[in-house]
């Protein structure tokens, strides 16, 4: 129970407290016509009874006490509901902003794991689950408990036996609903997982709309969605069609009780052993007191579904972040010390030594799949070592603060990824203090200051969500920008110029010339006559480093560096000096 609530509220459980008291409270005003009618009633029977007329200031006073009672039930229902809705929005806003914080820092091995559409879902759909638990379910079950407690407890001190009749069958009902709560998880998760296949079908099916149109894959993929969709259809109905029957029969079972007070009540009148008033009081409280945990029944469903999504969140939330205290000293040698890795099983880096100095062009060259890319995804810390060990400056990457190597850090890489923002701000990702004047010269030092001022905003322009508005070249000299703004030590290249035309290369290898000029650079590069005056070039293949040296070097030993040399000369036409 305590992890459940604990859950539901994503790590918040004092919310529940104001909301569920003054859930209570409202639920025990809305007992209180039950009461007044139980005196009027009272007042009937007595006077019937001792052959005496009415007390009509009782009525009276009743009458008053009705119209009180309207007043102060519209003032707690309003304030109810504002304290209800207010705990249940705010828990909701903390927990996303908290949520989002914090997938930031876990590895990206984690974040590979899950489905696309699952942590939307999570965000949007599961939190949407919470806000209505904190704000009604929750507050109103636990206000059903206590008020059947204080009920029982009030109840006995009128007459035991009655009350016994009264909650006769509320441990049959327990069970039944603890029978269900296995169900219901079953069900429940698979339901949750088909809401998320659905979720990310539709945003792979977004997502790849230009492959599908290109490739006319419109009826494949979208037979993927149908099936997605229908799957979540069948899961609803089938949930509704378990549990609905259950919430039914757990409902009439307790609404059993009624009978059973009328049939033991009427017994132990005859016996004499009641007084008709007792009686009378029994039959009116039964006539409201299973209201709260009818209530509490039909949103049972729901509730469960509120668990559900609460422990997926705090699952995530309980994924250990990317951690590590130090701090980067000056020393920027980089350091591979027999480096094992595997995204999966398969293992895709093997023994990698490698020393890398300061303010030295590195270039990693291999066949595709050799492990370029991976080699940098592990030094930017994307993902940690499995054996062996990284160092800079000596230190562990592993026990470096993530925050602190990202400041020393800066990336360029292939698939360039635009915030939907102003090419301005978008530029600022590399430093946020950075004014205007250092953005426009970054920009020009980056090459593209030029179609920026062309565009009709200039540096306002908005640019689509990634970048779309954009072309791919546009996009990589963006990118330098923000490298250019940042001044980092150590900057890493995926394909710098891949994406760029022709016309244009020659001024963005000027722009990457100035850029690396004093840092210390690992560079992919697939055209290999850009890195021909690298300081060293590391030729990988399957994962493991075929060999190290300079251009002149490796194109006299290394067979393989020679024949991708030889491969790009033919393939481009590039006249290459052997000398
Ligand atoms: N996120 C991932 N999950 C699982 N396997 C991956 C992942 N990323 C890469 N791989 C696999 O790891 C191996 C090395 O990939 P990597 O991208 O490092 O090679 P690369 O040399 O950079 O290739 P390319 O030149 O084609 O970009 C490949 O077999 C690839 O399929």
């Amino acid at each position: 129970m305590k992890d459940a609530i604990y859950n539901i509220t994503s790590g918040e459980p004092r919310k529940l407290v104001q909301s569920t008291f003054w859930a209570t409270l409202e639920s025990v005003a809305r007992l209180l016509p039950a009461v007044i009618a139980f005196y009027g009633i009272f007042e009937l029977f007595e006077s019937y009874q001792q052959n005496r007329p009415l007390n009509t200031r009782l009525f009276l006073y009743l009458i008053l006490a009705s119209v009180v009672w309207f007043a102060v039930q519209v003032l707690i229902s309003t304030l109810a509901y504002e304290k209800q809705y207010t705990a249940a929005y705010d828990v909701s806003e903390k927990g996303r902003t908290k949520l989002a914080n914090h997938l930031r820092k876990l590895s990206l091995g984690f974040l590979d794991s899950r489905d696309p559409g699952d942590l939307t879902t999570m965000m949007l759909g599961d939190y949407a689950l919470l806000e209505s638990a904190i704000s009604r379910l929750v507050p109103q079950a636990l206000a059903a408990v206590i008020l059947l407690v204080l009920a029982f407890v009030s109840l006995c001190l009128i007459d035991w036996r009655m009350t016994l009749c009264l909650y006769a069958m509320l441990p049959i009902v327990l069970l039944v609903v603890k029978g269900s709560n296995i169900l219901m998880k079953k069900l429940g998760g698979r339901h949750i997982q088909a809401k998320v296949d659905s979720a990310s079908r539709l945003q792979e099916y977004l997502q790849g709309i230009k492959e599908i149109k290109a490739y006319s894959l419109g009826g494949q993929q979208f037979a993927r969605i149908q099936q997605a969709f229908d799957t979540l259809r069948k899961e609803s109905i089938r949930i509704e069609g378990v549990l609905g029957p259950v919430v039914m029969v757990a409902i009439s079972l307790l609404r059993m009780g009624l009978p059973i007070l009328v049939f033991i009540g009427s017994y132990l009148l005859a016996q004499r052993s009641l007084v008709e008033s007792v009686f009378l009081v029994f039959i009116v409280v039964a006539s409201r007191i299973y209201d709260p945990f009818t209530t509490l029944m039909i949103n049972y469903t729901e509730m469960r579904y509120a668990l559900i999504s609460g422990e997926r969140i705090m699952e995530i939330r309980n994924q250990p972040e990317v951690a590590g205290t130090e701090e980067l000293n000056e020393d920027y040698t980089i350091r591979f010390t027999d480096v094992g890795f595997s995204y999966k099983e398969e293992p895709v880096l093997q023994k990698i030594n490698l020393e890398i100095q300061p303010r030295t062009l590195t270039a990693l060259v291999g066949p595709s799949g050799s492990g370029k890319s991976t080699i940098v995804k592990l030094l930017a810390r994307f993902y940690d070592v499995q054996t062996g060990v990284i160092e800079i400056g000596g230190k562990d990457l592993k026990t470096v603060n993530p925050e602190n190597l990202y400041s020393h850090l800066s990336m360029v890489f292939q698939d360039v990824y635009l915030f939907k923002d102003t090419i301005l701000n978008n530029i600022r990702v590399g430093n946020q203090t950075a004014s205007f004047e250092e953005v426009v010269a970054a920009a020009k030092k980056a090459h593209c200051h030029e179609f920026i001022s062309a565009l009709p905003d200039g540096y306002e322009t908005l640019v689509g969500e990634g970048g779309s508005t954009l072309s791919g070249g546009e996009k990589q000299r963006i990118s330098i920008a923000r490298a250019f703004i940042k001044q980092s030590e150590i900057i890493l290249l995926d394909e710098a110029t891949a994406a760029l035309d022709l016309e244009n290369e020659a001024g963005v290898q000027q722009a990457i010339k100035n850029l690396v000029a004093d840092k210390t650079v690992i560079v992919i590069a697939h055209r290999l006559k850009t890195i021909m005056k690298a300081d060293q070039i590391v030729v990988l293949d399957k994962g493991t480093i075929a060999a190290k040296g300079t251009h002149q070097e490796l194109y006299q030993t290394c067979e393989l560096y020679h024949k991708l040399v030889d491969m790009q000369n033919e393939a481009t036409n590039w006249k290459f000096s052997k000398g």
